[in-house]
């Protein structure tokens, strides 16, 4: 049997100025796919509290979580592993998460990723 889903994804944008609006896109999310700047070392602080707010919104509690580990072309990017460490990932309870290394401008990566996110959307 081949299972079909869609998905529906929305393109929220990082800037802080529109950060609070990004709540109300949370309702009925199944999955939340988190993109982050690996070359970024200066705000991965920054994006490390912001993920984990989004985490304690009520309506995301049952939200799995993809990660991509962007910008991996670049000589000096944050690897998957360094990225588990400074984003808390191991530290997340009752949350199905993934990391995926990925090149967006090439491509690279993008599939392994939503193979996984629709894998585990159609086990729920
Ligand atoms: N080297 C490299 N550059 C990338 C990669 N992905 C995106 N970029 C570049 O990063 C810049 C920002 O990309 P956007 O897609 O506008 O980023 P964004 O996070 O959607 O931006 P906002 O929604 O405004 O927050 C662009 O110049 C992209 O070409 C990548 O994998 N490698």
């Amino acid at each position: 049997w081949h299972i079909q889903i869609l998905i529906s994804v929305w393109d929220v944008g990082g800037q802080d100025k529109i950060r609070p609006l990004w709540r109300h896109y949370f309702q009925n999310t199944q999955g939340l796919i988190f993109v982050i700047d690996s070359n970024d070392r200066e705000r991965i602080a920054e994006a490390e509290q912001e993920l984990q707010s989004m985490l304690r919104e009520d309506e995301l509690r049952d939200a799995i979580l993809l990660i991509f580990a962007n910008k991996q072309d670049l000589p000096n990017a944050m690897t998957a592993a360094e990225l588990t460490d400074k984003l808390g990932l191991h530290s997340l309870r009752n949350r199905q998460w993934y990391i995926q290394s990925t090149c967006a401008t090439q491509g690279q990566g993008l599939y392994e990723g939503l193979d996984w996110l629709s894998n585990q959307l159609s086990k729920k």
